[in-house]
C-alpha cells in the first residue's frame, strides 16, 4: 500500500488517539472508534481491531460514499463518521468513544445542563442525547448529527458520546472535558438537582473561549 508522508502521518495520530482514548480512561476495549478528514474522504479505524495491535495500514480509507479497498473492514459506526463529516464542513475529526459517566447519563436518557461553564466549549448550554438506534445503523446516524447541530459533543441514548473538532486533538480534548462535564454533573447529582448557569453567561463563556487553548476557535 503506497501512501504520502500526510496520510501516513494521520493513520498513525488515529491509532495514538485511541490508544490515549483507553489509557485516560474514557474508552475501554475495542469499544470507541475515530475519523479524520482525508483528501475528498476520510480515513476511520477498522472494526474490532484491539487498539494496541492496530497499524497503520489498517486505519480505512473511505470515499463519502462509503466505498472502500474491498479487503479492508470499517468500524460498524463508519456512517455516522462519514454522515457528520460530510454534515460539517468546519469538523475534520470524529472521536467516539464510550466513557463511563457520558454514558451512565445517557441510558438515563439524559442531556447534560449547564452546570459548568465548561460546557460552552462544546459549542452551546447543552450537551443532547441523541435518541437510542442500534450500533451502525442509518437511524442512529441520523440522530447522532442532529444531536451535533451547532454543537461539537453529544450523548448517544444507551451507547456512549461523540465529540467532534477542526482537528483530532482538539476533538480529544473535548471527549475528555466532556466526561469530566458528566462526572461533575452526576456527583451533582447525589446531592440534589445543580443550580444551573443561564444561556446568556453560557454564550459570553462562548465568545470568550473563541481562541482558548484547544476548544472551538
Ligand atoms: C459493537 C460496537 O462496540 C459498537 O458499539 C461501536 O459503537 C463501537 O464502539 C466499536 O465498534 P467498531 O469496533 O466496529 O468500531
Amino acid at each position: 500500500m503506497s501512501m504520502t508522508a500526510d496520510e501516513l502521518a494521520k493513520r498513525q495520530a488515529i491509532i495514538d488517539a485511541c490508544r490515549r482514548m483507553n489509557a485516560l480512561g474514557i474508552n475501554q476495549g475495542t469499544s470507541g472508534n475515530i475519523s479524520v478528514r482525508h483528501a475528498d474522504g476520510l480515513l476511520v479505524t477498522p472494526t474490532s481491531v484491539p487498539y494496541e495491535a492496530m497499524s497503520p495500514d489498517q486505519i480505512v480509507l473511505m470515499a463519502m460514499d462509503g466505498s472502500h479497498a474491498p479487503d479492508q473492514k470499517p468500524s460498524s459506526e463508519w456512517r455516522f463518521h462519514r454522515d457528520i463529516l460530510k454534515s460539517r464542513p468546519d469538523v475534520n475529526a470524529v472521536v467516539h468513544a464510550h466513557p463511563t459517566y457520558c454514558t451512565v447519563l445517557a441510558i438515563m436518557g439524559m442531556e447534560i445542563p449547564p452546570v459548568h461553564y465548561m460546557i460552552a466549549a462544546a459549542g452551546g448550554d447543552s450537551i443532547r442525547c441523541a435518541p437510542y438506534a442500534t450500533f451502525g445503523t442509518a437511524e442512529l446516524s441520523e440522530h447522532a448529527v442532529r444531536a451535533l447541530e451547532g454543537r461539537l459533543a453529544c450523548l448517544l441514548d444507551h451507547h456512549g458520546m461523540i465529540a467532534i473538532g477542526k482537528t483530532l486533538d482538539k476533538a480529544m480534548w473535548l471527549a475528555v472535558e466532556v466526561e469530566t462535564l458528566a462526572r461533575q454533573y452526576h456527583g451533582c447529582l447525589q446531592i440534589g438537582q445543580p443550580p444551573l448557569l443561564s444561556s446568556d453567561e453560557i454564550e459570553r463563556v462562548r465568545q470568550r473561549m473563541a481562541g482558548y487553548g484547544l476548544s472551538e476557535d
